[in-house]
C-alpha cells in the first residue's frame, strides 16, 4: 500500500512479510522504457541523446497529453515542481553550501553541464513539435523532469538503459536494507524479495545502491545521517614554488600517478584520492590509499638523487612508486605527517564550514523551507566528510606513534 512515511510518499507492508517473501512482482510490459517514446520523437532525436533525456521527454509529452495519455494515473503521481532537491535543481547560493566538499560540489557542477547539453541537443525536436509538448517546456520543465527520472528510474538491460518501474518507485531507501529490484528477463517480470521480516503496517524499504551521500544528493536529491557508503575526496598536489617540481612531476606521471590542473589553492597540479572509513585504529589503515601515502613520500624526497633512487626502488619492485615505506623511519615519519597535517587542515575547513551552516540554520525563521533542507543535506555531506577524515586521522596519528617508537 502507497502511504505517507517520512520521505514522502512510501510503501507499507498490507500484512506481515517474512524475510525471503516477494513484496511485489511487476510485469516488465509495464516498466516505461525509452522505446516507448511517441515514433515522431524517436525519429528526429540523435541516436547520442541518453535514454534518461529520452524518458524527461516521455514524462513531458504524456504530463501534456493529460487524461488522453495511457499512464495519466502515473503521471498524475511524479513529483510537482519544488518538490523535489536533486542538486541539479540548486540555485548558484544553494550550491556554494557544497562548496567545501569537493565531490559533491565537482560531481553537482559537472552533472549540472551536462543536462544543459542534453536540454540543448533535444532543444529543438520539442520546439518541432508542440503538438507533443504545448509551447511552454523550458530548459527548467525539462531538468526537473531529468531530476524525476534520476530519482525513479531503474538499470534494466545490464544498465545499458533505464526504465521507470510503477510502483516500484514508491519504495524508499534504507542503507541498511539488503533487497534490491531484479528482473526475470525469462518470465518478464522484475521482483522485490524482502530481505527481513515486516510486521502489518511497517514501511517496507528497498536499497537504491551503495551511494555515498555525494551521489545520493545528485541523483535522488536526499542524503542520510552517518551514511556508512560516505568517501572523501582529498586533494594533494605539487607546487610550482618547489625546486624538485618538474623531477618529482615527471617521476609521478611516468609511474602511472597522474597529476592534473589545479586553477585554485596553492597548488599547481595534483590529484584527488578518494578516503574511506577506517575502521580500525591498528589496522593497516585501509581505507587511506596506497597511491596517496606514495605521493605523500614522493613529496618528502630532499633531492633529485631521492627520486632517482625512488624510481630505481619502483623497476626493481612491481613498478609502482613509493609503494613501500621508507627504510629510513624518520623520513616514513616525515612522509606520513605530512599526510596528517594535510588531512588535519582539511579538518579545520570543514568545520569552518559546518559552523557557517549551522549557524544560518539556527537563524532560519523558515523551517521546513525548501532552503533549509539543502543546507541539512550540505550539513549531512559535510559531516560525513568529518567523520571520515577524522577516522583516517586518527588511524596515522597511531601510526606515527608506532613509528616514533622506532627511533
Ligand atoms: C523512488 S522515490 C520514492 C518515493 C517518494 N518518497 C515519493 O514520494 O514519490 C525517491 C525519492 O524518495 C525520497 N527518499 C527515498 N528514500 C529516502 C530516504 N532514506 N531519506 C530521504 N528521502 C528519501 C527522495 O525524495 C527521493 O528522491
Amino acid at each position: 500500500m502507497i502511504g505517507q512515511s517520512l520521505h514522502g510518499r512510501g510503501l507499507f507492508a498490507l500484512r506481515s512479510i517474512l524475510a525471503g517473501e516477494c513484496v511485489l512482482r511487476i510485469s516488465t510490459e509495464i516498466v516505461i522504457t525509452p522505446d516507448k517514446l511517441h515514433h515522431e520523437l524517436k525519429e528526429l532525436l540523435q541516436e547520442n541523446v541518453s535514454s534518461c533525456a529520452r524518458l524527461a521527454l516521455l514524462i513531458l509529452s504524456e504530463q501534456f497529453s493529460g487524461q488522453a495519455s495511457e499512464w495519466a494515473p502515473y503521471m498524475k503521481c511524479l513529483p510537482q515542481f519544488g518538490a523535489l532537491h536533486n542538486t541539479v535543481l540548486w540555485n548558484d547560493y544553494e550550491l556554494e553550501l557544497l562548496r567545501q566538499s569537493s565531490s559533491a560540489y565537482r560531481r553537482s557542477m559537472q552533472f549540472r553541464t551536462a543536462i544543459y547539453e542534453e536540454f540543448a541537443a533535444v532543444q529543438h525536436v520539442i520546439q518541432q513539435c508542440p503538438h507533443l509538448f504545448g509551447q511552454g517546456v523550458t530548459r527548467t520543465h525539462f531538468v526537473h523532469a531529468y531530476a524525476v527520472v534520476n530519482s525513479r528510474a531503474w538499470g534494466i538491460d545490464e544498465g545499458n538503459t533505464v526504465g521507470l518501474v510503477p510502483f516500484v518507485d514508491f519504495f524508499n531507501h534504507s542503507t541498511s536494507c539488503q533487497s534490491f529490484l531484479s528482473f526475470d528477463k525469462e518470465y518478464k517480470y522484475a521482483e522485490v524479495l524482502a530481505d527481513r521480516g515486516y510486521n502489518c503496517g511497517a514501511q517496507v524499504f528497498i536499497n537504491y545502491g551503495n551511494y555515498g551521500n555525494d551521489v545520493l544528493a545528485e541523483k535522488f536529491g536526499f542524503t542520510v545521517e552517518d551514511n556508512p557508503n560516505d568517501q572523501v575526496e582529498f586533494w594533494m598536489g605539487l607546487s610550482q614554488l618547489d625546486a624538485l617540481y618538474n623531477t618529482r612531476l615527471e617521476l609521478l606521471q611516468s609511474h602511472g600517478m597522474p597529476m592534473v590542473p589545479r586553477f585554485s589553492g596553492p597548488d599547481d597540479c595534483g590529484n584527488f584520492f578518494p578516503i574511506r572509513e577506517v575502521k580500525t585504529i591498528n589496522g593497516r589503515g585501509k581505507g587511506i590509499p596506497h597511491s596517496l601515502r606514495a605521493l605523500a613520500r614522493v613529496l618528502c624526497a630532499n633531492s633529485d638523487k631521492e627520486l632517482i633512487d625512488m624510481a630505481k626502488q619502483a623497476s626493481q619492485l612491481d613498478g609502482r612508486l613509493a609503494r613501500q615505506p621508507f627504510k629510513d623511519v624518520r623520513k616514513e615519519l616525515e612522509a606520513m605527517m605530512l599526510l596528517l597535517t594535510r588531512l588535519d587542515s582539511l579538518i579545520q575547513d570543514h568545520v569552518g564550514a559546518i559552523s557557517a551552516l549551522e549557524v544560518a540554520s539556527f537563524f532560519n525563521v523558515n523551517q521546513g523551507s525548501v532552503l533549509c533542507t539543502r543546507r541539512k543535506m550540505a550539513l549531512d555531506i559535510l559531516n560525513g566528510e568529518v567523520r571520515i577524515l577524522c577516522s583516517a586521522t586518527n588511524w596515522l596519528k597511531n601510526h606515527c606513534t608506532a613509528l616514533k617508537s622506532l627511533l
